[in-house]
């Protein structure tokens, strides 16, 4: 019987064929953690008795929530990890290159095919390349960190197939957004999504990103993208057989398909305060809006950024709005100064920030207050996330971002 991908890459770590709903240890290939859970890791990880790391190689350590920090307590954080760093021996170590879900592929840690756990929910970014990963707490990572393994359920799958050409206001971002309102926050919980199609054959690997990114906001275990060409060139190596082998076969067993033509996607937005309450621009024209921020794991690339100087060149940021752009990381940032993207949205009034996770979760630079409405390319919208819980937070792409900065309220990006 045919396989999906999850089915396949699984196997591949086990040596045995599974299915859905069987229990298995897989041999992790690569783990992340960040800034905000590296005290609890490492407390953890003494707790449970370890003495040394299964292997240094396999983690990774980033901070990016809390850098630089905003609060007195965040350099804490700083010093627990940098004390664990010593003692263990990590050599994986990045203190202000980006975002972790950025740097785990950008700087090469993921490959088509690895498996990879992080502690942070949108650990499912990596299936952009063609790998299994998903988020998990600190009790696991801290075993993992003893182990070098972990165990899981293998869950069932779900295929979307996109096929034709996007309309020219449409990115990636819109089209996980409307399949998020379709599935609904739950719809997915605890199955992976296999992306397939022309219209996904065509995308960038950054665009795959943002998609694979946002699908632990339907609950999914895993997001999962065929490797082809571009993962090939996007991670600098020449796929194997096992990463070619990396499509979902004919006669897999699917837990439902979702088809859709590309033709027939518009520019939406997730509205206060739900990820899965999703309208069309069109039917939102018009609303005032106080903020537009412009960045995370989920749009802070350099395509995305492209996007945004393309709609604001020449233009003004309305008076009243701030616009805030953060580059996912450093490597994007300094892309974007080199080929004058960054300019030309200084140009048109854009505040331009470290590379991090910044405003997306409500830490640096930019925080609102009752009543204040701010378009956002991240991918929580949750009551409080970037402020009070009186903010309103409308989530779009950073095309329709751009277009709500110029005219200072929310308006389809042309
Ligand atoms: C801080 C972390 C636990 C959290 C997550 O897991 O997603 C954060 O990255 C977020 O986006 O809200
Ligand atoms: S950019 Fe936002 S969503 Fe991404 S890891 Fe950071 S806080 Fe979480």
């Amino acid at each position: 019987m045919g396989e999906t991908i999850i089915e396949k890459i699984i196997r591949h770590n086990t040596g045995k064929a599974v299915k859905p709903g069987d229990i298995v240890t897989v041999n992790v290939d690569r783990c992340m953690i960040h800034d905000i859970f590296i005290p609890f890791v490492a407390d953890k990880f003494e707790e449970m008795g370890f003495t040394k790391l299964h292997d240094p190689d396999k983690v990774v350590l980033i901070y990016d929530h809390l850098v630089p920090a905003s609060q007195q307590d965040d350099t804490r954080h700083f010093h627990k990890g940098d004390e664990f760093v010593e003692k263990y021996g990590l050599t994986h170590v990045h203190r202000s290159d980006g975002i972790c879900h950025q740097l785990m592929t950008e700087a090469g840690y993921v490959k088509p095919g690895d498996i990879a756990f992080g502690t942070d929910s949108h650990t499912t970014t990596y299936g952009c390349v063609g790998a299994f990963s998903s988020g998990i707490g600190y009790t696991e990572m801290a075993s993992i960190l003893g182990t070098g393994t972990m165990w899981i359920k293998v869950p069932e799958t779900i295929k979307v197939v996109i096929d034709g050409e996007l309309p020219e206001n449409v990115m990636s971002k819109d089209i996980i957004l409307r399949l998020i309102g379709d599935l609904r926050a739950d719809g997915a919980t605890y199955r992976a999504l296999e992306f397939s199609g022309s219209t996904i054959e065509n995308m960038s690997v950054a665009s795959r990103m943002t998609m694979a990114n946002m699908a632990i906001e339907a609950g999914a275990k895993c997001a999962l993208f065929t490797p082809d060409e571009k993962t090939a060139e996007y991670c600098e190596i020449e796929l194997n057989d096992y990463q070619k082998s990396l499509v979902g076969d004919e006669d897999a067993v699917y837990m439902k398909t979702m088809t859709y033509k590309a033709e027939d996607f518009v520019p939406v937005m997730a509205c206060p305060s739900q990820v899965d309450k999703i309208r069309d621009v069109s039917e939102l024209e018009g609303t005032e809006i106080d903020q537009v921020f412009i960045g995370s794991c989920t749009n802070g690339r350099l395509e995305d950024l492209r996007a945004a100087a393309e709609v604001l060149k020449g233009k003004k940021v309305a008076d009243f709005v701030k616009l805030i752009v953060t580059p996912a990381s450093r490597k994007i940032y300094r892309q974007a100064l080199a080929d004058g993207t960054l300019d030309i949205l200084a140009e048109a009034g854009a505040i331009i920030t470290h590379p991090g996770c910044g405003l997306c979760c409500g830490r640096t630079g930019g925080i609102l207050s009752d009543g204040e409405r701010v378009v956002a390319t991240n991918n929580r919208n949750f009551l409080g996330r970037m402020g009070t819980s009186k903010v309103e937070i409308y989530l779009a792409s950073p095309r329709t971002a751009a277009a709500c900065a110029v005219a200072g309220k929310i308006v389809n990006p042309e």
